[in-house]
């Protein structure tokens, strides 16, 4: 098949079965750029993938260029873009662009439905690349301590921004919720491998997930939110706002998980996201599908979710136009989305880049994407950190303060 004037032949080699972990240490061993990891919630749909065949990359017209006419069902390509396309890039993440998707030259590939198989160049190449492959599966190894933590900003800041968004918020008119976030910066005095920290969230619910443009930087992550997924011609999608700390004990956890669920400033929350889910997906699908509200406990965590099913209809988005209508959805964003991306530009003092964007995989016959939160950005001695929570009316920066530290306990722990 031609894309962009190069002809792709993809070889598919069954082989025998591997586990999450030794996918990661694979792709640890691995000397070539990008690398891309993606682990689903059921786990399965595991991959990772080196090189890369097809990349589409930069600023333009993702619709464009990803998935051209004709493209084969088997090729999967990996990879995200950014939370805000018209904020200005910060340096740090200039590697990504406003968006980074990657068909790998090899994949390595397990699903419940599908068999192992992987995409190149060309055959020569092929053979090339798959005799150069470090096939050594070494111990996982513990990562270098910190040599210092702190905040991007101050707890000040965080304050004030928020008292404006109550402001805001208050005169009842455009902006009905905005998710706040913050950064902290992790400093190393030697170089961590991003595979490590990988390697370290394997026991996470949810999605794990790692986009590696260049070895100087990877953008990785434990999300347990979706932001849609397609098959066997089904939307699944899901509306996580409202969140507590798990309990020290189980009667604890239970106080706090019953707290959550009679809370009406969460539930309206929950429902503000929910409510735009289902709006955006009646412009494309049929039978929209809401379950009951109910408490889905992480690690550190605890949300109150809706799942949302629907059936696409005739009318149906391709994949990309239901990704750019549904990101950001009001759970990382607000509401309504305009005002809200103009408050965040406003006062959050520093760029989000690929944080809260959405991060998956796409063929021409399914896809799965996640919202990246409860993620890293790292460079080669720094980790650059990222949470936020959901402000509306009576929302208390001392104890969003709090949620989004709870938020980054996957990776500060570790
Ligand atoms: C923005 C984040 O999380 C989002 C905000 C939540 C909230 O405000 O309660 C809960 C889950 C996520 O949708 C984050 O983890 O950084």
């Amino acid at each position: 098949m031609l894309l962009e004037e190069t002809e792709l032949v993809r070889i598919e080699v069954r082989i025998c079965s591997f586990d999450v972990e030794d996918a990661m240490l694979w792709l640890r061993s691995q000397h070539e750029f990008p690398k891309v990891f993606f682990l689903n919630p059921e786990r399965s749909h595991i991959a990772a993938g080196v090189g890369s065949a097809h990349l589409v990359s930069g600023e333009g017209d993702l619709q464009r260029h990803l998935l051209p006419e004709g493209t084969p069902a088997c090729f999967r390509y990996y990879g995200g873009s950014r939370f805000d396309a018209g904020a200005r890039v910060g340096k740090e993440w200039q590697e990504f662009g406003g968006h980074y998707f990657v068909l790998p030259q090899i994949e390595i590939f397990y699903s419940n439905c599908a068999n192992a198989q992987d995409a190149t160049k060309s055959l020569g190449e092929a053979i090339s690349a798959v005799k150069q492959m470090n096939v050594v599966l070494s111990e996982e190894r513990d990562l270098p301590k910190p040599s210092s933590m702190k905040d991007g900003s101050s707890y000040e800041h965080w304050k004030s921004s928020i008292e404006s968004a109550l402001e805001e918020l208050k005169k009842g008119a455009e902006l009905r919720k905005v998710v706040l976030s913050r950064n902290f910066f992790v400093e190393f005095s030697t170089e961590v491998e991003p595979m490590d920290l990988l390697l370290k969230l394997k026991y996470h619910q949810g999605y794990l997930f790692c986009l590696q443009p260049t070895p100087g930087s990877a953008f990785l992550g434990c999300s347990p939110e979706p932001l849609f997924k397609i098959s066997h011609d089904i939307i699944e999608t899901m509306a996580i706002s409202g969140t507590r700390p798990r309990g020290q004990s189980a009667e604890q956890d239970e106080e706090l998980a019953k707290e959550l669920l009679a809370s009406e400033k969460d539930k309206y929350e929950n429902g503000v996201t929910t409510k735009y889910i289902q709006e955006q997906l009646a412009n494309v699908a049929e039978d929209v599908e809401t379950s009951e509200i109910y408490v889905m406990k992480l690690r550190h965590v605890q949300h109150i979710c809706r799942k949302i099913r629907a059936k696409p209809s005739s009318k149906a988005a391709t994949p990309i136009e239901l990704l750019l209508t549904l990101n950001p959805t009001p759970a990382v964003c607000g509401e309504s989305r305009p005002v809200a991306t103009r408050f965040i530009r406003s006062v959050e003092g520093f760029d989000r880049g690929f944080f809260g964007g959405p991060v998956g995989f796409v063929s021409s016959s399914v896809c799965e994407f996640l919202v990246a939160i409860r993620s890293v950005l790292c460079k080669p001695k720094m980790l650059h950190v990222y949470a936020g929570a959901g402000i509306v009316p009576g929302s208390d920066p001392k104890s969003e303060w709090e949620e989004t530290a709870f938020k980054m306990r996957n990776i500060l722990q570790l």
